[in-house]
């Protein structure tokens, strides 16, 4: 269970993006983030990482504050943000290979879950935006809840260049995690395929 009690974010000269903001998002299940372009959502995901402090308010995994051991949070979760965080001059299996090191699993069928395994001794400079995307989001195919896998997803626009395929795959990953009681909270300004997810309007 991830919680979000009376949190309140300021960023900059803007101050206040958002205050007084409680909710709950239980094991299996999904919350999406949506509003104008400025709301906070981008914010809100950085609150929840631990990697932006929150002005007021906490965030609690399992009842207890993420402050009190950030490193434990970081290891139970998977931040996938605007930037793909990758090394152009690698290949795409080399990328996720990097990450299958740090957190296991395995580069082959990650990049199969997405359809990227066509495409694996590529250098990812040469692949386009939504192949760059999917290989952003084969990270989160490297392992499930309670196999390795991060619990909470927390996901900034995971469908922007997705085509239809892509989409649809990005279903399946949704669903095998939540099944396992993965959490996943995406901001969005596109519908996506998380039946039965809270929304959360900044
Ligand atoms: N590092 C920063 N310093 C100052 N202000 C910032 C910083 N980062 C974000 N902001 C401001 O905080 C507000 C919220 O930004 P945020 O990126 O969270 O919005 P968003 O809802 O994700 O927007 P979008 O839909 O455009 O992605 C904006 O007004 C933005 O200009």
């Amino acid at each position: 269970m991830l919680e979000a009690r009376d949190l309140a974010c300021v960023r900059g000269e803007r101050g206040a993006v958002f205050a007084g903001l409680s909710f709950r998002v239980p094991a299996g299940g999904a919350l999406l983030v949506t509003g104008p372009n400025g709301a906070g959502k981008s914010s809100l995901l950085r609150v929840l990482a631990g990697l932006l402090p929150a002005a007021a308010g906490a965030v609690l995994w399992q009842g207890a504050d993420i402050a009190a051991d950030r490193a434990a949070h970081a290891r139970r979760l998977r931040y996938v943000g605007h930037h793909d965080a990758l090394k152009p001059g690698l290949t795409v299996r080399e990328n996720l290979g990097f990450y299958a090191r740090l957190w296991g699993g395995e580069a082959g069928p990650a990049l199969e879950a997405v359809g990227l395994a066509p495409l694996a001794d590529l250098p990812v400079r040469v692949l386009s935006a939504g192949q760059r995307r999917r290989l952003a989001l084969a990270r989160l195919a490297l392992g499930l809840p309670g196999d390795g896998g991060a619990a909470l997803w927390l996901l900034d626009e995971p469908s922007s260049g997705l085509d239809a395929a892509s989409v649809a795959r990005l279903a399946g990953l949704f669903e095998r995690h939540r099944a396992r009681g993965g959490l996943v909270v995406a901001a969005t300004h596109l519908p996506l395929p998380l039946p039965q997810a809270a929304e959360l309007r900044l």
